[in-house]
């Protein structure tokens, strides 16, 4: 449908632009009939083609998409837009014997299809990955279209008035140089955009008529220029708004630093920070961008943007995809500059971070003797965040971290990495041990605390395995009691239903009766009445 939308733009425009020009300029209209005529009759055949296949369009009803023939057909055929389509394809024709060939203007009736021409706007708008060269574009159709019409009504006028009476009009066809039908065309459209974009150089109007068409025109003209102002504006300002979004706002920070008087130094370093952003495009507000979607999309958006990364870093090579797509939204984007620190040693670890591009290096004290090398896909900063038991620098970082170049990471804060692995261990368990061999190598790691740990973790275990029994015995308790609560009912009912049948014994019984009963308690039986008509109750009939 939505190609089908496209398709019906060409028609919908070629009326738009063609019978006006015909009706205006004869020598056009009559120079090309027969291509004219083709083009006439196709475009009818797609409007016609145009109503068919909106009888068959589905459309959504409270959010279900109803594609029933018949209900469809009955939807359009009720509408207003059925009503217009149909006038907009009236055999009108059929009054060329009427008015001669030359009058084009019968089909006028055509235009009325423009809601298609919008509708199809409309949807590229929202489809397309530039809206703002989109809209311009729209804009500038919009305007050519106006212009030519009144390119198209300068002629018909000039011609009303006379061609060459005075400086206003179209010059006389007598001079070869406006007599060819391409000057013709251009010369008017020359003049209506003249008055369009309000250049005013035009001859000054002599004729009541001609004061009227300009006056008219330059009303126009002031809503075509505020139109082109507006929109192009708006164009601005959505980029510079899009700019602010993506990237953090430069304008604002600069005037901060200005104000501040900081030091020339910082400052080149700041922008040379941006500069890279904005070259590389990095986008370092992606969480915020995102929010405004529901879950499932900024997952699955974010699953396919940063799952070639996560899935590179060894920890997380084996995760579950689960795990990966809780991840990938707690990941927030930072971009360090060559030779800055991402963390240094002492200090207390907030969140450890995540390579995505770029290298680093593990630097002593001294700034300048480098342990090791990390890159593309590597990980750091767990050890101070992951309480590993024996860790005898606690929660302050084991080692200082320099950016070499510019690096692109991810950072995972302490409480985000501690929600996704109490949920899964084997990661947990994964980073712990890489951590240890690290503390090893340093010396910074207590046997004791890993002794403890092992004691810890088997008690762990224990405590897991009697809470598991515990859960089992807690169902079969509860399987008895439901039984319990079965086997009582039906027992109440069996017990009335007894009830109920002594009561109807007991009026056939001999007078006697009584004292058979009397007897019968004398010798030790249990009684199934307390009175006459009273119950029995269950604990008698246990007894
Ligand atoms: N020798 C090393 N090789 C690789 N990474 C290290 C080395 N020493 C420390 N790190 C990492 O540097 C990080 C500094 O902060 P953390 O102590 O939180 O965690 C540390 C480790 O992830």
């Amino acid at each position: 449908y939505y190609v089908w939308l496209q398709v019906m733009i060409f028609p919908v425009i070629y009326n738009w632009v063609i019978i006006i020009l015909r009706t205006c300029f004869t020598t056009i209209a009559l120079s090309y009939l027969p291509v004219w005529l083709t083009l006439d009759y196709l475009a009818d055949l797609m409007y016609m083609a145009d109503m068919i296949i909106t009888v068959h369009t589905g459309y959504l009803d409270q959010g279900i998409l109803i594609r029933d023939v018949a209900q469809l057909r009955k939807r359009y055929l009720h509408s207003t837009t059925f009503f217009r389509d149909l006038v907009s394809l009236l055999p009108t024709d059929f009054l060329y014997f009427v008015f001669g060939i030359h009058a084009p203007l019968v089909r006028i009736n055509r235009l009325l299809r423009i809601p298609r021409l919008n509708e199809a706007l409309d949807r590229m708008e929202t489809r397309t990955s530039y809206p703002n060269t989109f809209r311009i574009s729209k804009l500038m159709i919009y305007i050519f279209v106006l212009i030519h019409w009144n390119a198209c009504l300068y002629f018909a006028l000039s011609s009303y008035i006379g061609f060459g009476s005075d400086r206003w009009v179209y010059p006389n066809m007598t001079d070869p140089a406006f007599a060819s039908m391409r000057r013709q065309y251009f010369y008017c459209f020359w003049f209506s955009a003249q008055i369009f974009t309000t250049v005013g150089d035009t001859p000054l109007p002599k004729r009541e008529e001609e004061y009227l068409f300009m006056i008219a025109d330059l009303l126009i003209a002031v809503l075509v220029f505020a139109s082109i102002v507006g929109n192009v504006g708006n164009v601005i300002t959505s980029l510079r708004d899009r700019d602010n979004v993506f990237f953090p706002n430069h304008e604002l920070v600069k005037a901060y630093l200005r104000s501040h008087h900081i030091s020339k130094e910082l400052r080149q370093r700041i922008d040379s920070w941006y500069q890279h952003l904005h070259i590389n495009k990095k986008i370092m507000r992606e969480n915020e961008i995102l929010q405004q979607l529901p879950v499932h999309l900024r997952t699955e958006i974010a699953v396919s943007v940063h799952l070639p990364t996560l899935s590179k870093v060894t920890i997380f090579q084996s995760c579950e995809k689960s795990l990966l797509e809780e991840l990938v939204l707690k990941l927030t984007p930072q971009v360090f500059s060559p030779g800055e620190y991402v963390c240094r040693k002492g200090d207390v670890g907030h969140e450890m971070y995540i390579i995505r591009e770029g290298k680093l290096a593990v630097v002593a004290d001294d700034g300048v003797t480098e342990f090791a090398v990390l890159g593309e896909s590597n990980f750091f900063g767990e050890i101070s965040i992951l309480n590993i038991k024996g860790n005898k620098s606690g929660n302050r970082r084991t080692a200082n971290i320099r950016s070499i170049g510019y690096s692109d990471l991810f950072s995972l804060s302490k409480e985000d990495l501690t929600d996704v692995l109490s949920e899964f261990p084997a990661a947990k368990r994964h980073l712990e041990e890489k951590g240890r061999q690290i503390l090893t190598k340093m010396g910074i790691l207590e046997e004791s605390g890993e002794q403890e740990e092992g004691e810890a973790e088997k008690v762990e275990t224990k405590i897991g395995r009697l809470e598991r029994k515990l859960e089992i015995l807690q169902t079969k308790l509860a399987r008895l009691m439901s039984e319990l609560e079965s086997s009582h009912c039906k027992m109440q009912a069996r017990v009335e239903q007894l009830e109920w049948e002594v009561a109807a014994i007991e009026p056939q019984l001999p007078e006697d009766g009584g004292g058979e009963r009397e007897k019968g308690r004398s010798e030790g039986v249990a009684p199934l009445m307390t009175g006459d008509t009273g119950p029995i109750d269950s604990t008698q009939l246990h007894t």
